[in-house]
């Protein structure tokens, strides 16, 4: 699944689609590079809203094209942090997603600390099978429906899974999801089907509602979920973003 954000110095800002994170993720690049404006296109085949965190792959990419359309280089952890904070700006994040936003723009598994947007570890992982699948019963949520002060409530809980890491992860990620599954009113027994299925590892996906598995071989899985809504298939990438 991917992001393309396509970049044009200007002396005034026009962005496609018209939204409110893309507008600041191009101010963030603008002050980066002490631009005064650029135009910019993004194209996305991720779902927004669905918890496969679209918002930090769109941030990333529109960043990259903006500082390289002004002929300019920035790190990657840097240009990550530039957009944690348009997520911020733009209501999309809960905790600004630095761990999300990090494993977009590097590949592989991130760990960090979002409340100080500080990487802890890159993981590389094998490049696997992912289904995932957006149940037809549900809708897209946006991130203001959920309630972070509830959530931080279990953070200790959560935050244990990673001393499991790197040894466990799928396990971690199963047993992640399934707390989040309860906590956030979802149902779980999609997910631990894909196990019974052969998956590695199955969850709710970020904050849902699409869940996703990780398998040598998803077809299994895809075949069983393909009855409760659309099914998407893709693979782990350790590929970090791409600038052209
Ligand atoms: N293709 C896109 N073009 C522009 N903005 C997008 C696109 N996809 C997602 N977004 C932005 O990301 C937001 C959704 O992100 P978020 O609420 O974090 O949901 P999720 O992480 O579940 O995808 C949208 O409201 C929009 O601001
Ligand atoms: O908004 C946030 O702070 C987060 C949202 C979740 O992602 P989704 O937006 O994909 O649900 C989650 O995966 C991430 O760890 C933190």
């Amino acid at each position: 699944m991917e992001v393309e954000a396509r970049a044009r110095a200007s002396d005034d800002l026009s962005v496609s689609p018209y939204d409110p994170l893309v507008i600041e993720a191009v101010k963030e690049a603008l002050s980066f590079v002490g631009g005064k404006g650029a135009s910019v296109e993004v194209s996305s085949n991720i779902p927004a809203g669905w918890g496969l965190k679209s918002s930090s792959a769109v941030a990333n990419a529109v960043i990259l094209a903006v500082v390289s359309a002004y002929n300019r280089r920035i790190g990657l952890i840097e240009a990550t942090k530039l957009s944690v904070r348009a997520a911020r700006r733009a209501g999309v994040t809960i905790t600004g997603a630095m761990d999300d936003a990090s494993a977009s723009m590097l590949g592989g598994l991130t760990v960090t600390d979002n409340s100080k947007d500080q990487l802890i570890m890159r993981i590389p992982l094998p490049e696997l099978d992912v289904a995932i699948l957006l149940p037809s019963w549900e809708s897209s949520r946006p991130k203001s429906t959920i309630d972070a002060s509830r959530l931080r409530k279990y953070s200790e809980i959560t935050d244990s899974l990673i001393e499991i890491l790197p040894s466990r992860i799928w396990e971690a990620m199963t047993l992640n999801g399934l707390l989040y599954s309860r906590i956030l009113g979802y149902k779980d027994d999609l997910a631990l089907r894909a196990i019974e299925l052969g998956a590695l590892g199955a969850s709710l996906s970020g904050t849902g509602p699409a869940i996703a598995a990780v398998c040598r071989d998803c077809s299994d899985v895809i075949d069983y979920w393909s009855g409760f809504g659309k099914v998407m298939r893709s693979r782990i990438t350790n590929n970090p973003a791409k600038i052209s």
